[in-house]
């Protein structure tokens, strides 16, 4: 019972870059959590996705807290932990992009606080097209569901990013 919020990424290729990390994170280990979201929905769809190390890439990804840039500022801790703008197609640099509220602790093992690669996985959806899903167990519902170990995409975001780049 997925969502498409309009639009999609036409080229196969698809950078991203990974701007900086939060405090309680080491940059590789961000990078490295972030890859593996990348890969969740690589596996369903004939997209590459390539990081960048430098210079413009199609998903530019940043860690910000309040006001980072964009008229949409977070809220401190707790609260909205991340946001990402849709491929819209008005050719807009900031389509695409992922932004994660440094006001947060995330962590990429422990349970308890919020796990990086989720909420990155979650938010990639959105930058390549998805919206929310109504399915509660879909990586694409509308709220942070708690991380589980050996994560597999739930069958309704299969359909969900299937149907948009299938
Ligand atoms: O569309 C929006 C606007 C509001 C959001 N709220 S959030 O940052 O607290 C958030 C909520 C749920 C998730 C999530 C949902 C399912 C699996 C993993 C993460 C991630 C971030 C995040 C988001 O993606
Ligand atoms: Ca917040
Ligand atoms: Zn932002
Ligand atoms: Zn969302």
């Amino acid at each position: 019972r997925f969502s498409h919020s309009g639009g999609r990424w036409e080229e196969r290729k698809i950078t991203y870059r990974v701007l900086n990390a939060p405090p309680e994170l080491n940059y590789d280990v961000v990078r490295e959590a972030i890859r593996r979201a990348f890969n969740v929905w690589q596996t369903f769809i004939p997209r590459d996705f390539v990081e960048v190390a430098s210079g413009q890439a199609d998903i530019m990804m940043k860690f910000g807290e309040y006001h980072h840039g964009d008229p949409y500022p977070f809220d401190g801790p707790s609260g909205t932990l991340a946001h990402a703008f849709g491929p819209f197609g008005y050719g807009d640099p900031i389509e695409g992009d992922v932004h994660f509220d440094d006001s947060e602790t995330f962590s990429v093992r422990t349970f308890d606080d919020i796990n990086l690669f989720l909420v990155a996985a979650h938010e990639i959806g959105h930058s390549l097209g998805l919206g929310h899903s109504q399915d509660s167990t879909a990586l694409m519902a509308p709220f942070y569901s708690g991380y589980q170990p050996n994560f597999e995409l739930p069958y309704d975001d299969i359909l969900g990013i299937q149907t948009l780049y299938g």
